[in-house]
Formats: C-alpha cells, sequence, structure tokens
C-alpha cells in the first residue's frame, strides 16, 4: 500500500510498520520510574532509541498515565524543548506528546515533525495552531475524560463503534480547518477511559478503525492490559506487549509507539517476514 503518512520534514511511508520509541521526560513515568528525569539523560535514552531502530521519536512532557497530576506549561517546555533541539537535526521524524496548544506552537517552532495529542486535539486552539503549520503530522488519539479520573468508571454503548465515530469527528474537524488527510493518523487509546475488557473488544476489532483509511497508531506497550491478563509487573511485560504489537499489526495497524524498540522490531521483522515473504524463494 502506498499510504504515506506527511510529518514535518518527512513523508513516511507506511507500507512497511513503523516502530516510535517513547522517551519519557517526566519524573513520574509510569514505566521508566523517572531515571530519564534529567534532559541529558532523556538525550541520551533518545539515541539509544534511534541506535535500537526507532522510525520516530515521542517526546513527552507530562504522564500521562492514569491519575497523573497534571503540569505546568512552563515546566512541560522545560522538559521537552530542549530535547526537541536536540534531536531535530536527526533524520527521523521527532513527536512531541502534549495537549497544551502552547507547548504545541513552541515545539513545532522548534522544529518538531509531530503533535501527538492523547486529547485528540478537543481544545480549538490547539487544532488553529497545527492548522496553521503547513506540514506537520498530527496524531489524534480518542481519550473518554482527563488522565486523573478516565478510569474511575469508563462506559460506552459499543466501545469500538464509539472510539471509531469520536476519531472521525476528530479527523473531520482538523480537515475543515484545511489539514491534509495524509496529515493525519488515528490512534484508539489504549487504557485512556476503557476498562481491560473495553480495551481487548477495541484490539479484537481494530481494522474498524483501519477501515477509515488513515494511518492507524497504537501504543500498548507495558500498559496495564498487559498486567491484567498476565499478572506481570509493569519491567516484565515485555512478552505481551510484543504479542500485542503483532496483533495490532496483523489487523493493520502501521505505527507501533513502545518503549522497547529492538525487541519490536525483530518481532515485526519476523512477522512481516512471514505475511510478504523474504524474496529470493519467489
Ligand atoms: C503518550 N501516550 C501514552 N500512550 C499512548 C498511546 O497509546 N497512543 C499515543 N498516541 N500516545 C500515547
Amino acid at each position: 500500500s502506498r499510504i504515506v503518512w506527511r510529518c514535518g520534514r518527512f513523508d513516511l511511508e507506511l507500507d512497511r510498520v513503523v516502530v516510535m520509541g517513547v522517551l519519557n521526560v517526566t519524573p513520574d513515568s509510569f514505566s521508566d520510574g523517572g531515571q530519564h528525569g534529567a534532559v541529558e539523560a532523556a538525550i541520551e535514552h533518545a539515541l539509544n532509541l534511534i541506535e535500537q531502530g526507532a522510525d520516530i521519536i515521542d517526546i513527552g512532557g507530562e504522564s500521562t498515565r492514569p491519575g497523573a497530576q497534571p503540569v505546568s506549561v512552563e515546566q512541560e517546555l522545560a522538559r521537552v524543548l530542549p530535547v526537541v533541539e536536540a534531536l531535530r537535526d536527526s533524520n527521523i521524524p521527532i513527536s512531541v506528546d502534549t495537549c497544551k496548544p502552547a507547548v504545541m506552537r513552541a515545539v513545532l517552532e522548534a522544529g518538531a515533525d509531530i503533535i501527538n495529542d492523547i486529547s485528540g486535539f478537543r481544545q480549538a486552539s490547539a487544532r488553529e495552531i497545527v492548522a496553521a503549520h503547513p506540514r506537520c503530522g498530527v496524531c489524534v488519539m480518542h481519550m473518554q475524560g482527563e488522565p486523573r479520573t478516565m478510569q474511575q468508571s469508563p462506559h460506552y454503548d459499543d466501545v469500538t463503534r464509539d472510539v471509531v465515530r469520536s476519531l472521525q469527528d476528530s479527523a473531520r474537524a482538523l480537515e475543515s480547518l484545511g489539514i491534509a488527510s495524509d496529515r493525519i493518523s488515528l490512534d484508539p487509546g489504549f487504557g485512556f477511559g476503557k476498562s481491560v475488557a473495553h480495551n481487548y473488544d477495541l484490539m479484537r476489532d481494530l481494522e474498524q478503525l483501519v477501515d477509515l483509511g488513515y494511518p492507524v497508531l497504537i501504543g500498548v506497550s507495558r500498559k496495564s492490559m498487559i498486567g491484567a491478563v498476565t499478572g506481570r509487573p509493569v519491567d516484565q511485560r515485555l512478552a505481551g506487549s510484543l504479542a500485542a504489537a503483532l496483533a495490532a499489526v496483523a489487523r493493520g495497524a502501521q505505527i507501533i509507539r513502545v518503549h522497547d524498540v529492538q525487541q519490536t522490531i525483530d518481532a515485526i521483522r519476523v512477522w512481516e517476514a512471514i505475511e510478504k515473504g523474504i524474496g529470493e524463494t519467489r
């Protein structure tokens, strides 16, 4: 498939699966226990992710785990801007995970290629900022409610139908501002206002989202939906995360957001060799 995701300096070809490496520049990120709090450590980790083969780096300055406390614009910028500036000459797209319009504006000016908004660009000013940029990529993620309270009692009539419709409306809102469709990727937001059962129903029926025609980005790496069925703590969820990543790829997801880049690439390469053959045998 000649699908392309236009992301700032890059046109990402999606005929092969793209791996997005997670870079938390936050003291309370649920999975790396704050060892990357310092900007320097974050930059070092980013270079390590690139070394492992990451196709995109996703920089987050505000923890999005359930129950997380909000962070000020100033604090978030102090964390992410230096990292964007350090990475903007790297040869891969730089994504910033933020919901704040002021942070979006600053990181785009600093050279970020993608804005990853877990709140799905629900703020009009956020939509206007990415619309004002000629070609930055946007990832529109579905979240029910806010990180602080979203897991208290998530409810849907039909989780997949509801999420797909919500994301379609969000994409249309961006397109109505002149944002080209090939700049938009959609993400069901596993764990963001969903019960474990909702997450597994959503994964099983992921093709309904893929069928909208936009690139689909998913993030399940080390999440509680993996822990719920394996009983493993957050630092022992690699096998479960790889299983979920391949299930998503098998249903048409093209961008996978993970902590464990090298292992995920290996799993996807084997899967793609099976699905597409490895050439010389033909
Ligand atoms: C920041 N962040 C945490 N989980 C995520 C997910 O599943 N998708 C996207 N786009 N961002 C996420």
